[in-house]
């Protein structure tokens, strides 16, 4: 598998915040990255120079093998999708495709139509007039109807609501099927991105806290509810990610996979053992590697927030 972007002891500084720190990270083309942390941990700053949008501190990035900062051949190729676009003062949805059209030289202006369509985008209001869901359906027409090799969704689903954040995971993951590129979307909704995404790259405080395939990470860790006793016969020997207790049925979530002895005994006392959820993983992988930060979040809330 080739690397399609890449971040060499990649910092950026900005007075007195470091946004990112000695960031090395290597994402493998033609797959969809979800990029998660909480609020301030520095998603955007990695968008921002890896798409050449900012220079690092310190540090190299390269995008297709090559360094996209002021580079003609390689801008083409990588589409930066984010919240606050900035769009000239009365341009209407078809003005910003038209740019991107110029822009990216895999543009398909029909999908660009039936997209409009189906996200209702309206034809006559200026951009700056929209409300925040259709400003971000605009931008996501162009994430998806760009093509480009390397495209980055920052939050693309801010303001959207449930039917077009569905439309948009069912349609980028049809057009990604057809058009296989490299996908980087940062998102705070990981049950939701959950199964679009291969790889997960979890950042916090401009630090890369995790990098793995979904599916390994989906294998780390169960959830057994049971008798006190019966679930520590298990436990106890692992690491323990949470504990609830419910008088006297326990919750644990433990790292590590099942064998098939574990699993045999836990049947016979009747303990339960439960997915864990990919949200409820990476909160709780993340509050364990936070030695300084104590958690009290709700894991059925949206990670991180
Ligand atoms: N232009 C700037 N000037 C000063 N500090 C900045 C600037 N841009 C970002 N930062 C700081 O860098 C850190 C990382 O910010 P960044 O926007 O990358 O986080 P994020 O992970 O995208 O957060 P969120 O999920 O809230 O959007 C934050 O502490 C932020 O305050």
């Amino acid at each position: 598998m080739n690397t399609a972007i890449e971040l060499i002891r990649v910092s950026r500084r900005y007075r007195s915040t470091a946004a990112l720190e000695d960031v090395s990270l290597r994402l493998e083309e033609n797959a969809i990255h979800g990029l998660l942390g909480r609020n301030g941990a520095g998603k955007t700053t990695l968008m921002s120079v890896a798409t050449a949008q900012d220079w690092p501190s310190a540090g190299e990035v390269k995008i297709l093998g090559v360094r996209p900062h002021e580079n003609e051949q390689v801008l083409p190729k990588i589409c930066f999708v984010r919240e606050e676009q900035r769009y000239i003062d009365d341009a209407l949805a078809k003005h910003a495709f038209s740019a991107a059209s110029r822009a990216f030289p895999r543009w398909d202006a029909d999908l660009a139509a039936q997209l409009t369509r189906e996200f209702r985008v309206p034809e006559k209001t200026r951009i700056k007039k929209m409300s925040r869901g259709q400003r971000s359906a605009v931008g996501v027409i162009i994430g998806i109807a760009s093509r480009a090799e390397v495209t980055f969704f920052d939050e693309p689903y801010m303001g959207l609501d449930a039917v077009a954040r569905q439309l948009f995971y069912d349609r980028l993951l049809e057009d990604y099927a057809a058009h296989p590129r490299t996908v980087v979307i940062s998102s705070h909704l990981i049950d939701e991105i959950a199964h679009l995404i291969e790889n997960v790259v979890v950042i916090d405080q401009g630090r890369i806290l995790l990098q793995e395939p979904v599916e390994q990470l989906r294998d780390r860790a169960v959830t057994l509810v049971g008798r006190e006793d019966a679930v520590a016969e298990v436990a106890g020997t692992r690491e323990v990610l949470h504990h609830e207790s419910m008088g006297r049925i326990v919750r644990t979530t433990v790292l590590g996979a099942l064998d098939e002895t574990e699993r045999s005994l836990l049947q016979a006392r009747e303990v339960e053992i439960v997915p864990v959820s990919l949200q409820q993983l990476i909160v709780r992988l993340t509050a364990r590697e936070e030695t300084s930060v104590q958690t009290t979040m709700d894991p059925s809330q949206e990670v991180a927030r």
